[in-house]
Protein backbone atom coordinates (compact mmCIF):
# COMPACT_ATOMS: atom_id res chain seq x y z
CA UNK A 1 0.00 0.00 0.00
CA UNK A 2 1.91 3.55 -0.78
CA UNK A 3 0.18 5.69 1.21
CA UNK A 4 1.58 8.50 3.14
CA UNK A 5 1.19 7.96 6.45
CA UNK A 6 1.85 11.74 7.67
CA UNK A 7 -1.20 12.70 5.93
CA UNK A 8 -3.54 9.62 6.22
CA UNK A 9 -2.85 10.34 10.43
CA UNK A 10 -3.62 14.09 10.04
CA UNK A 11 -6.78 13.05 8.62
CA UNK A 12 -7.43 10.09 11.26
CA UNK A 13 -6.49 12.64 13.71
CA UNK A 14 -8.79 15.00 12.06
CA UNK A 15 -11.80 12.83 12.22
CA UNK A 16 -10.75 12.08 15.99
CA UNK A 17 -10.92 15.55 17.36
CA UNK A 18 -14.18 15.71 16.11
CA UNK A 19 -16.15 12.96 17.00
CA UNK A 20 -14.44 13.44 20.43
CA UNK A 21 -15.73 16.60 21.18
CA UNK A 22 -13.13 16.41 24.17
CA UNK A 23 -10.46 18.50 23.61
CA UNK A 24 -8.49 17.65 26.82
CA UNK A 25 -8.68 13.85 25.98
CA UNK A 26 -8.22 14.24 22.79
CA UNK A 27 -4.65 16.18 23.69
CA UNK A 28 -3.34 14.70 26.05
CA UNK A 29 -4.30 11.07 25.33
CA UNK A 30 -4.61 10.78 21.12
CA UNK A 31 -2.29 13.71 20.02
CA UNK A 32 0.86 12.63 20.54
CA UNK A 33 0.24 8.99 19.20
CA UNK A 34 1.63 8.61 15.71
CA UNK A 35 1.55 6.50 13.14
CA UNK A 36 4.53 4.62 12.12
CA UNK A 37 3.53 2.15 9.63
CA UNK A 38 0.80 0.47 7.18
CA UNK A 39 1.86 -2.98 6.14
CA UNK A 40 -0.81 -5.08 4.64
CA UNK A 41 -3.98 -4.37 7.03
CA UNK A 42 -2.03 -3.89 9.94
CA UNK A 43 -1.13 -0.40 11.19
CA UNK A 44 1.26 0.26 14.05
CA UNK A 45 0.57 3.59 16.35
CA UNK A 46 3.35 4.81 18.51
CA UNK A 47 2.89 5.92 21.75
CA UNK A 48 4.78 7.74 24.43
CA UNK A 49 4.58 5.38 27.35
CA UNK A 50 2.50 2.69 28.36
CA UNK A 51 0.22 4.44 30.16
CA UNK A 52 -1.13 6.14 27.33
CA UNK A 53 -1.10 2.51 25.56
CA UNK A 54 -3.00 0.94 28.54
CA UNK A 55 -5.89 4.35 27.75
CA UNK A 56 -5.80 4.38 24.21
CA UNK A 57 -6.14 0.69 23.80
CA UNK A 58 -8.85 -0.10 26.31
CA UNK A 59 -10.87 3.48 25.27
CA UNK A 60 -10.58 4.19 21.68
CA UNK A 61 -9.04 1.28 19.67
CA UNK A 62 -12.32 0.47 17.92
CA UNK A 63 -13.24 3.99 17.11
CA UNK A 64 -9.30 4.21 15.82
CA UNK A 65 -10.55 1.35 14.07
CA UNK A 66 -13.45 2.62 12.39
CA UNK A 67 -12.14 5.53 10.83
CA UNK A 68 -9.35 3.88 9.25
CA UNK A 69 -12.04 1.51 8.16
CA UNK A 70 -13.99 4.49 6.81
CA UNK A 71 -10.85 6.09 5.08
CA UNK A 72 -8.74 3.14 3.73
CA UNK A 73 -12.33 0.82 3.21
CA UNK A 74 -10.81 -2.45 4.40
CA UNK A 75 -10.78 -3.51 7.87
CA UNK A 76 -7.03 -2.34 9.51
CA UNK A 77 -5.95 -4.20 12.61
CA UNK A 78 -4.26 -1.67 15.32
CA UNK A 79 -1.15 -2.72 17.27
CA UNK A 80 0.20 -0.19 19.80
CA UNK A 81 3.84 0.23 20.86
CA UNK A 82 5.58 3.12 22.95
CA UNK A 83 8.07 5.01 21.21
CA UNK A 84 12.24 5.31 22.08
CA UNK A 85 12.20 8.32 20.64
CA UNK A 86 13.51 11.24 22.87
CA UNK A 87 10.67 13.67 21.82
CA UNK A 88 8.54 11.15 24.01
CA UNK A 89 10.71 11.11 27.07
CA UNK A 90 10.42 13.14 30.18
CA UNK A 91 6.80 11.61 30.87
CA UNK A 92 8.04 9.70 34.38
CA UNK A 93 6.90 6.69 32.80
CA UNK A 94 9.70 5.08 30.40
CA UNK A 95 10.29 2.57 32.96
CA UNK A 96 7.24 0.96 32.40
CA UNK A 97 7.76 0.27 28.90
CA UNK A 98 10.05 -2.48 29.37
CA UNK A 99 7.06 -4.40 29.64
CA UNK A 100 5.66 -4.36 26.63
CA UNK A 101 6.62 -7.37 24.45
CA UNK A 102 6.64 -6.08 20.87
CA UNK A 103 4.81 -9.31 19.30
CA UNK A 104 3.93 -7.33 16.75
CA UNK A 105 6.58 -6.39 14.13
CA UNK A 106 4.80 -7.17 11.30
CA UNK A 107 8.20 -6.33 8.66
CA UNK A 108 8.28 -7.88 5.63
CA UNK A 109 8.99 -11.79 5.75
CA UNK A 110 12.46 -12.83 7.40
CA UNK A 111 14.01 -15.92 7.59
CA UNK A 112 15.72 -15.07 10.47
CA UNK A 113 14.12 -17.33 13.34
CA UNK A 114 12.01 -15.53 16.15
CA UNK A 115 13.13 -15.60 19.73
CA UNK A 116 10.95 -12.83 21.44
CA UNK A 117 10.72 -13.81 24.89
CA UNK A 118 9.79 -11.93 27.31
CA UNK A 119 12.55 -11.96 29.88
CA UNK A 120 9.23 -11.50 32.51
CA UNK A 121 7.56 -14.33 31.60
CA UNK A 122 8.86 -16.88 33.23
CA UNK A 123 7.65 -19.59 35.76
CA UNK A 124 9.11 -17.58 38.89
CA UNK A 125 6.59 -14.79 38.06
CA UNK A 126 3.83 -16.70 37.18
CA UNK A 127 1.45 -16.72 40.64
CA UNK A 128 -0.22 -20.12 40.99
CA UNK A 129 -4.00 -19.58 42.22
CA UNK A 130 -6.61 -22.01 41.74
CA UNK A 131 -8.05 -20.91 38.43
CA UNK A 132 -4.74 -21.99 36.99
CA UNK A 133 -2.78 -24.68 39.17
CA UNK A 134 -3.30 -27.29 36.24
CA UNK A 135 -2.71 -24.80 33.25
CA UNK A 136 0.50 -23.91 35.23
CA UNK A 137 1.78 -27.83 36.45
CA UNK A 138 0.84 -29.05 32.69
CA UNK A 139 3.02 -26.43 31.44
CA UNK A 140 5.58 -27.37 33.60
CA UNK A 141 5.57 -30.99 32.51
CA UNK A 142 5.57 -29.86 28.81
CA UNK A 143 8.85 -27.71 29.68
CA UNK A 144 10.35 -30.64 31.93
CA UNK A 145 10.13 -32.89 28.94
CA UNK A 146 9.23 -31.25 25.30
CA UNK A 147 7.71 -33.54 22.97
CA UNK A 148 7.42 -36.45 25.46
CA UNK A 149 4.50 -35.43 27.91
CA UNK A 150 1.85 -33.72 25.96
CA UNK A 151 1.87 -32.73 22.38
CA UNK A 152 0.85 -30.95 21.08
CA UNK A 153 -0.29 -28.69 24.49
CA UNK A 154 -3.45 -26.67 24.42
CA UNK A 155 -4.06 -23.88 26.67
CA UNK A 156 -7.54 -21.97 26.23
CA UNK A 157 -9.23 -19.16 28.35
CA UNK A 158 -10.25 -15.82 28.67
CA UNK A 159 -8.58 -12.59 27.54
CA UNK A 160 -5.55 -11.58 29.76
CA UNK A 161 -5.30 -14.67 32.06
CA UNK A 162 -1.74 -15.62 31.71
CA UNK A 163 -2.19 -17.86 28.40
CA UNK A 164 0.70 -15.88 27.14
CA UNK A 165 2.97 -15.87 29.95
CA UNK A 166 2.81 -19.41 30.45
CA UNK A 167 3.93 -20.46 27.04
CA UNK A 168 6.83 -17.98 27.21
CA UNK A 169 7.86 -19.65 30.43
CA UNK A 170 7.76 -22.92 28.86
CA UNK A 171 10.06 -21.46 26.15
CA UNK A 172 12.24 -19.76 28.71
CA UNK A 173 12.45 -22.88 30.96
CA UNK A 174 13.46 -25.55 27.90
CA UNK A 175 16.38 -22.69 26.58
CA UNK A 176 17.81 -22.98 30.08
CA UNK A 177 17.81 -26.79 29.99
CA UNK A 178 18.86 -27.11 26.24
CA UNK A 179 20.41 -24.01 25.16
CA UNK A 180 21.08 -25.01 21.49
CA UNK A 181 17.27 -25.89 21.08
CA UNK A 182 15.25 -23.28 18.59
CA UNK A 183 12.44 -22.14 20.35
CA UNK A 184 9.98 -19.76 18.45
CA UNK A 185 6.83 -18.03 20.14
CA UNK A 186 4.76 -16.16 17.53
CA UNK A 187 1.02 -15.01 17.54
CA UNK A 188 -1.15 -16.51 14.67
CA UNK A 189 -1.70 -13.20 13.51
CA UNK A 190 2.15 -12.74 12.95
CA UNK A 191 2.47 -16.05 11.35
CA UNK A 192 -0.53 -15.15 9.25
CA UNK A 193 1.29 -12.12 8.01
CA UNK A 194 4.19 -13.51 7.59
CA UNK A 195 2.71 -16.43 5.27
CA UNK A 196 0.76 -13.69 3.38
CA UNK A 197 4.37 -11.80 3.00
CA UNK A 198 6.18 -14.48 2.38
CA UNK A 199 3.66 -15.38 -0.93
CA UNK A 200 4.46 -11.86 -2.09
CA UNK A 201 7.90 -12.01 -2.05
CA UNK A 202 8.22 -15.06 -3.48
CA UNK A 203 9.58 -16.83 -0.56
CA UNK A 204 7.29 -20.09 0.17
CA UNK A 205 9.97 -22.15 0.53
CA UNK A 206 11.77 -20.52 3.40
CA UNK A 207 8.70 -20.01 5.19
CA UNK A 208 8.85 -23.55 4.98
CA UNK A 209 12.04 -24.54 6.23
CA UNK A 210 11.88 -21.05 9.09
CA UNK A 211 8.50 -23.03 10.79
CA UNK A 212 9.46 -26.69 9.80
CA UNK A 213 12.89 -26.98 11.42
CA UNK A 214 12.62 -25.71 14.79
CA UNK A 215 12.55 -27.77 17.89
CA UNK A 216 9.23 -25.62 19.95
CA UNK A 217 6.74 -23.92 18.47
CA UNK A 218 4.65 -21.91 20.54
CA UNK A 219 2.02 -20.33 18.68
CA UNK A 220 -0.30 -17.64 20.41
CA UNK A 221 -4.01 -17.40 19.59
CA UNK A 222 -4.89 -19.89 17.20
CA UNK A 223 -8.38 -18.85 16.76
CA UNK A 224 -6.58 -15.66 14.64
CA UNK A 225 -6.51 -18.27 11.95
CA UNK A 226 -10.05 -19.73 11.93
CA UNK A 227 -11.95 -19.53 8.54
CA UNK A 228 -8.31 -18.25 6.74
CA UNK A 229 -7.88 -21.05 4.83
CA UNK A 230 -4.41 -20.48 3.22
CA UNK A 231 -3.04 -19.64 6.72
CA UNK A 232 -4.56 -23.05 8.25
CA UNK A 233 -3.77 -25.09 5.17
CA UNK A 234 0.09 -23.72 5.85
CA UNK A 235 -0.28 -24.32 9.45
CA UNK A 236 -1.84 -28.21 9.21
CA UNK A 237 1.41 -29.17 7.14
CA UNK A 238 3.74 -27.28 9.86
CA UNK A 239 2.04 -29.13 12.22
CA UNK A 240 2.33 -32.42 10.89
CA UNK A 241 6.18 -31.83 10.51
CA UNK A 242 7.20 -30.42 13.68
CA UNK A 243 4.71 -33.30 15.21
CA UNK A 244 6.31 -36.31 12.89
CA UNK A 245 9.57 -34.92 14.21
CA UNK A 246 8.61 -35.38 17.62
CA UNK A 247 8.79 -31.26 18.31
CA UNK A 248 6.91 -29.46 20.53
CA UNK A 249 3.99 -27.72 20.01
CA UNK A 250 2.37 -25.55 22.24
CA UNK A 251 -0.52 -23.78 20.95
CA UNK A 252 -3.12 -21.18 23.18
CA UNK A 253 -6.57 -20.31 22.05
CA UNK A 254 -9.39 -17.99 23.89
CA UNK A 255 -11.68 -21.00 23.63
CA UNK A 256 -11.41 -25.10 23.26
CA UNK A 257 -10.79 -26.69 19.82
CA UNK A 258 -14.20 -27.38 19.51
CA UNK A 259 -15.57 -23.73 19.72
CA UNK A 260 -13.37 -22.22 17.60
CA UNK A 261 -15.73 -21.78 14.38
CA UNK A 262 -14.54 -22.27 11.08
CA UNK A 263 -11.44 -24.46 11.75
CA UNK A 264 -10.52 -27.26 9.49
CA UNK A 265 -11.63 -30.15 11.13
CA UNK A 266 -8.39 -31.88 10.22
CA UNK A 267 -6.72 -29.59 12.52
CA UNK A 268 -9.08 -29.51 15.36
CA UNK A 269 -8.82 -32.99 15.71
CA UNK A 270 -4.99 -32.54 15.47
CA UNK A 271 -5.22 -29.53 18.32
CA UNK A 272 -7.51 -32.89 20.52
CA UNK A 273 -3.81 -35.36 20.34
CA UNK A 274 -2.54 -33.96 23.23
CA UNK A 275 -3.80 -32.34 26.17
CA UNK A 276 -6.20 -29.43 26.39
CA UNK A 277 -6.36 -27.22 29.58
CA UNK A 278 -7.96 -24.05 30.56
CA UNK A 279 -7.25 -21.04 32.77
CA UNK A 280 -10.01 -19.39 34.46
CA UNK A 281 -10.28 -15.76 36.03
CA UNK A 282 -8.47 -15.68 39.42
CA UNK A 283 -10.01 -15.30 42.91
CA UNK A 284 -9.39 -12.84 45.17
CA UNK A 285 -6.75 -14.32 46.80
CA UNK A 286 -4.49 -14.91 43.50
CA UNK A 287 -5.33 -11.41 42.25
CA UNK A 288 -3.97 -10.10 45.58
CA UNK A 289 -1.37 -12.36 45.24
CA UNK A 290 -0.35 -11.00 41.53
CA UNK A 291 -0.44 -7.41 42.38
CA UNK A 292 1.93 -8.04 45.41
CA UNK A 293 4.21 -10.24 43.14
CA UNK A 294 3.82 -7.21 40.53
CA UNK A 295 4.55 -4.39 42.88
CA UNK A 296 7.80 -6.08 44.66
CA UNK A 297 8.89 -6.80 40.83
CA UNK A 298 8.66 -3.28 40.17
CA UNK A 299 9.81 -2.25 43.34
CA UNK A 300 6.54 -0.29 44.19
CA UNK A 301 5.26 0.51 47.22
CA UNK A 302 1.79 0.04 47.18
CA UNK A 303 -0.41 0.12 50.46
CA UNK A 304 -2.60 -2.83 51.35
CA UNK A 305 -5.64 -1.41 51.36
CA UNK A 306 -5.30 -0.01 47.63
CA UNK A 307 -4.12 -3.47 46.78
CA UNK A 308 -7.36 -4.73 48.04
CA UNK A 309 -9.21 -2.19 46.49
CA UNK A 310 -7.87 -2.37 42.93
CA UNK A 311 -8.42 -6.37 43.47
CA UNK A 312 -11.65 -5.94 44.46
CA UNK A 313 -12.56 -3.45 41.60
CA UNK A 314 -11.30 -5.47 38.96
CA UNK A 315 -12.15 -9.48 38.52
CA UNK A 316 -11.87 -10.76 35.20
CA UNK A 317 -8.74 -9.76 33.39
CA UNK A 318 -5.05 -9.82 34.98
CA UNK A 319 -3.88 -7.51 32.27
CA UNK A 320 -6.39 -5.16 33.32
CA UNK A 321 -5.05 -5.56 37.43
CA UNK A 322 -1.50 -5.01 36.36
CA UNK A 323 -3.01 -1.99 34.09
CA UNK A 324 -4.59 -0.42 37.45
CA UNK A 325 -1.78 -0.94 39.36
CA UNK A 326 0.54 0.47 36.75
CA UNK A 327 -1.57 3.80 36.43
CA UNK A 328 -2.17 4.23 40.06
CA UNK A 329 1.55 4.75 40.93
CA UNK A 330 2.07 6.70 37.15
CA UNK A 331 -0.56 8.90 38.32
CA UNK A 332 0.92 9.52 42.03
CA UNK A 333 4.05 9.74 40.37
CA UNK A 334 2.71 12.78 37.67
CA UNK A 335 0.79 14.29 40.15
CA UNK A 336 3.20 14.21 43.42
CA UNK A 337 -0.16 12.96 45.46
CA UNK A 338 0.58 9.82 48.18
CA UNK A 339 -0.82 6.45 46.94
CA UNK A 340 -4.41 6.15 48.92
CA UNK A 341 -7.63 5.07 48.08
CA UNK A 342 -8.81 8.25 47.13
CA UNK A 343 -6.14 8.34 44.45
CA UNK A 344 -7.15 5.02 43.82
CA UNK A 345 -10.73 5.65 43.28
CA UNK A 346 -10.52 8.53 41.27
CA UNK A 347 -7.93 6.92 38.93
CA UNK A 348 -9.96 3.84 38.06
CA UNK A 349 -13.06 5.96 38.20
CA UNK A 350 -11.30 7.64 35.19
CA UNK A 351 -10.45 4.60 33.27
CA UNK A 352 -12.95 1.72 33.99
CA UNK A 353 -16.13 4.38 34.17
CA UNK A 354 -18.23 0.78 34.64
CA UNK A 355 -17.05 -2.43 35.47
CA UNK A 356 -20.51 -3.72 35.23
CA UNK A 357 -22.00 -4.43 31.84
CA UNK A 358 -25.48 -2.62 31.34
CA UNK A 359 -28.67 -5.13 30.77
CA UNK A 360 -29.67 -4.70 27.84
CA UNK A 361 -33.87 -5.29 27.00
CA UNK A 362 -35.36 -6.21 24.32
CA UNK A 363 -37.37 -2.78 24.37
CA UNK A 364 -34.16 -0.80 24.13
CA UNK A 365 -32.99 -3.09 21.21
CA UNK A 366 -36.48 -2.36 19.56
CA UNK A 367 -36.35 1.53 19.71
CA UNK A 368 -32.73 1.59 18.63
CA UNK A 369 -33.81 -0.63 16.00
CA UNK A 370 -37.07 1.31 14.95
CA UNK A 371 -34.88 4.57 15.49
CA UNK A 372 -32.44 3.32 12.55
CA UNK A 373 -35.09 2.00 10.67
CA UNK A 374 -37.61 4.60 11.03
CA UNK A 375 -40.10 2.37 12.59
CA UNK A 376 -42.31 1.98 15.29
CA UNK A 377 -42.14 -0.34 18.20
CA UNK A 378 -45.61 -1.89 17.56
CA UNK A 379 -44.18 -2.23 13.67
CA UNK A 380 -41.43 -4.94 14.69
CA UNK A 381 -45.42 -7.20 16.65
CA UNK A 382 -47.51 -6.99 14.05
CA UNK A 383 -47.95 -9.21 11.04
CA UNK A 384 -47.17 -7.21 8.21
CA UNK A 385 -43.82 -8.25 6.56
CA UNK A 386 -42.85 -5.89 3.43
CA UNK A 387 -38.94 -7.01 2.18
CA UNK A 388 -37.53 -3.86 4.52
CA UNK A 389 -39.44 -4.25 7.74
CA UNK A 390 -38.56 -8.27 7.61
CA UNK A 391 -35.15 -6.97 7.43
CA UNK A 392 -35.61 -4.57 10.17
CA UNK A 393 -37.03 -7.60 12.30
CA UNK A 394 -34.19 -9.96 11.16
CA UNK A 395 -31.66 -7.41 12.80
CA UNK A 396 -33.97 -6.63 15.83
CA UNK A 397 -34.09 -10.53 16.92
CA UNK A 398 -30.52 -10.89 16.02
CA UNK A 399 -29.08 -8.40 18.06
CA UNK A 400 -32.19 -9.67 21.41
CA UNK A 401 -30.18 -13.44 20.33
CA UNK A 402 -27.01 -11.72 20.97
CA UNK A 403 -27.31 -8.86 23.39
CA UNK A 404 -29.96 -10.51 26.07
CA UNK A 405 -29.97 -14.08 27.98
CA UNK A 406 -33.83 -14.48 26.59
CA UNK A 407 -34.72 -17.66 25.19
CA UNK A 408 -35.74 -18.06 21.52
CA UNK A 409 -39.24 -19.03 22.31
CA UNK A 410 -39.55 -16.36 24.74
CA UNK A 411 -37.53 -13.60 22.08
CA UNK A 412 -40.25 -15.30 19.70
CA UNK A 413 -43.07 -14.02 22.37
CA UNK A 414 -41.99 -10.44 22.17
CA UNK A 415 -42.27 -10.27 18.45
CA UNK A 416 -46.08 -10.51 18.21
CA UNK A 417 -46.09 -14.18 19.25
CA UNK A 418 -43.47 -15.69 16.61
CA UNK A 419 -42.26 -19.23 16.74
CA UNK A 420 -38.74 -19.64 17.99
CA UNK A 421 -37.77 -21.22 14.62
CA UNK A 422 -38.28 -17.51 13.06
CA UNK A 423 -36.09 -16.07 15.47
CA UNK A 424 -33.10 -19.02 14.69
CA UNK A 425 -33.90 -18.76 10.91
CA UNK A 426 -33.11 -14.61 11.61
CA UNK A 427 -30.20 -14.59 13.77
CA UNK A 428 -28.63 -17.56 11.40
CA UNK A 429 -29.29 -15.42 8.22
CA UNK A 430 -27.94 -11.52 9.60
CA UNK A 431 -24.74 -13.92 10.76
CA UNK A 432 -24.55 -14.92 7.57
CA UNK A 433 -24.89 -12.36 5.86
CA UNK A 434 -22.58 -10.04 8.00
CA UNK A 435 -19.54 -12.43 7.05
CA UNK A 436 -20.45 -11.26 3.89
CA UNK A 437 -21.16 -7.62 4.00
CA UNK A 438 -19.29 -5.14 5.35
CA UNK A 439 -21.94 -2.86 5.63
CA UNK A 440 -24.37 -4.82 7.21
CA UNK A 441 -21.51 -5.68 9.41
CA UNK A 442 -20.88 -1.98 10.25
CA UNK A 443 -24.40 -1.24 11.13
CA UNK A 444 -25.18 -4.40 13.76
CA UNK A 445 -21.50 -2.75 15.29
CA UNK A 446 -22.64 1.04 15.64
CA UNK A 447 -25.94 -0.62 17.25
CA UNK A 448 -24.67 -2.93 19.34
CA UNK A 449 -22.46 0.57 20.51
CA UNK A 450 -25.13 2.06 20.60
CA UNK A 451 -27.25 -0.07 23.04
CA UNK A 452 -24.19 -0.62 25.03
CA UNK A 453 -23.56 2.85 25.63
CA UNK A 454 -26.92 4.48 25.85
N1 LIG B 1 -0.77 -16.11 37.25
C1 LIG B 1 -0.14 -14.98 36.91
N2 LIG B 1 0.84 -14.50 37.67
C2 LIG B 1 1.48 -13.35 37.36
N3 LIG B 1 1.17 -12.59 36.27
C3 LIG B 1 0.20 -13.04 35.48
C4 LIG B 1 -0.50 -14.25 35.74
N4 LIG B 1 -1.42 -14.44 34.79
C5 LIG B 1 -1.29 -13.40 33.95
N5 LIG B 1 -0.33 -12.56 34.36
C6 LIG B 1 0.09 -11.30 33.72
O1 LIG B 1 -1.05 -10.73 33.12
C7 LIG B 1 -0.71 -10.14 31.88
C8 LIG B 1 -1.55 -10.75 30.80
O2 LIG B 1 -1.21 -12.10 30.64
P1 LIG B 1 -1.07 -12.81 29.22
O3 LIG B 1 -0.62 -11.83 28.19
O4 LIG B 1 -0.27 -14.03 29.41
O5 LIG B 1 -2.60 -13.15 28.96
P2 LIG B 1 -3.26 -13.94 27.76
O6 LIG B 1 -4.14 -14.95 28.41
O7 LIG B 1 -2.23 -14.43 26.82
O8 LIG B 1 -4.14 -12.82 27.10
P3 LIG B 1 -4.64 -12.64 25.57
O9 LIG B 1 -5.78 -13.56 25.42
O10 LIG B 1 -5.06 -11.21 25.53
O11 LIG B 1 -3.50 -12.95 24.68
C9 LIG B 1 0.77 -10.40 31.67
O12 LIG B 1 1.48 -9.25 32.08
C10 LIG B 1 1.07 -11.55 32.61
O13 LIG B 1 2.40 -11.51 33.09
Amino acid sequence: MSIDLSSLWCQVLKILSSELNNDMSFNTMLKPAKLVSLDQNIATVEVPNIFLKQVIEKRYINLLKDILRSILKQDISIFFKVGDDANFSGTGLESYSSQILDRYDSKSFSEEPISSLNQKYTFDTFVVGNSNRFAHAASLAVAQSPARAYNPFFIYGGVGLGKTHLMHAIGHYILSQKPNYKVVYISSERFTNELINSIKDDKNVEFRNKYRTIDVLLIDDIQFIAGKERTQEEFFHTFNALHEANKQLVISSDRPPKEIPTLEERLRSRFEWGLITDIQPPDFETRIAILLKKASMENLTVPNDVINFIATKIETNIRELEGALIRIVAYSSLTNCPIDINLAEHVLKDILPDQKPKKITISDILQEVGRHFSLKVDDFKAKKRTKDLAFARQVAMYLCSELTDLSLPKIGEEFGGRDHTTVIHARDKIAQDMAKDPQLSMLIDSLKKKLVQS
